[in-house]
């Protein structure tokens, strides 16, 4: 799958809602029940960092959730590549890239959505033929003066803001012409997740997909 088709899937996964949850599982238990309460609240698309040791199962027991798109994040290596198709990923999130991982991601047919944070980075991506971009850390990086900048020079580039993104200031990256969507933990928070609170993620969902873009 060619780096320009991987980039048309994620777009079109980024138009799906607002906000793609990042998720950190460490209970496998807790992965059906959160992936229903996300999907249940408006947010389909679901990025499970590969930061746990249940993570990969984690990915395999959402994917059969009915209405779920999930996808693996933290993905560094072509090995987690590999390992993340294998569990049924539909994506592959990074924080960045490497030759390797876009050349295990080409290779496997699995859209990358690759991270970038300076124009340079975004230049070498384009000319990789990745088009639709996760734009990490985005807080830290320069937030959305930033990406209001880089939309100048290099408009063809989209963009899947993550990194200190939160309710409140969502908005400020979703108006942005160069932004299709954000990514952001605050809709699974560890605590409500120990604690069961699905009826609550929901709500977090449901807030977070009625953002406006
Ligand atoms: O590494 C962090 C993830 O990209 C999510 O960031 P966040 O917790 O600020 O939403
Ligand atoms: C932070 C990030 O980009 C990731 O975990 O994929």
């Amino acid at each position: 799958m060619t780096p320009a088709l991987q980039s048309h899937a994620a777009l079109t996964l980024c138009k799906l809602a607002p906000v793609i949850p990042v998720i950190v599982v460490d209970d496998l238990d807790h992965a059906v029940p959160l992936a229903e309460a996300l999907v249940a609240g408006g947010l389909p698309v679901l990025e499970v960092t590969l930061r746990t040791p249940c993570a990969l199962d984690a990915i395999r027991a959402m994917a059969a959730v009915p209405g779920a798109r999930v996808g693996a994040g933290t993905v560094l290596s072509a090995h987690d590549a590999a390992n993340a198709k294998a569990a049924g990923a539909t994506f592959a999130v990074s924080p960045g890239a490497t030759p390797a991982l876009i050349a295990a991601c080409t290779a496997q047919g699995l859209p990358l959505l690759p991270g970038a944070a300076s124009a340079s980075e975004v230049m070498t991506l384009l000319e990789r033929g990745y088009r639709t971009l996760k734009f990490f850390p985005a807080g830290p990086a320069g937030g959305p003066a930033m990406l209001k900048a880089l939309g100048g020079p290099l408009p063809q580039a989209t963009f899947c803001p993550t990194g200190g993104v939160s309710l409140a200031n969502a908005t400020d990256y979703l108006s942005l012409a160069n932004v299709a969507c954000v990514g952001g933990s605050w809709v699974a928070p560890a605590k409500m997740m120990a604690a069961g609170d699905w009826a609550g993620i929901t709500e977090l969902a449901r807030e977070a997909a009625a953002l406006p873009r």
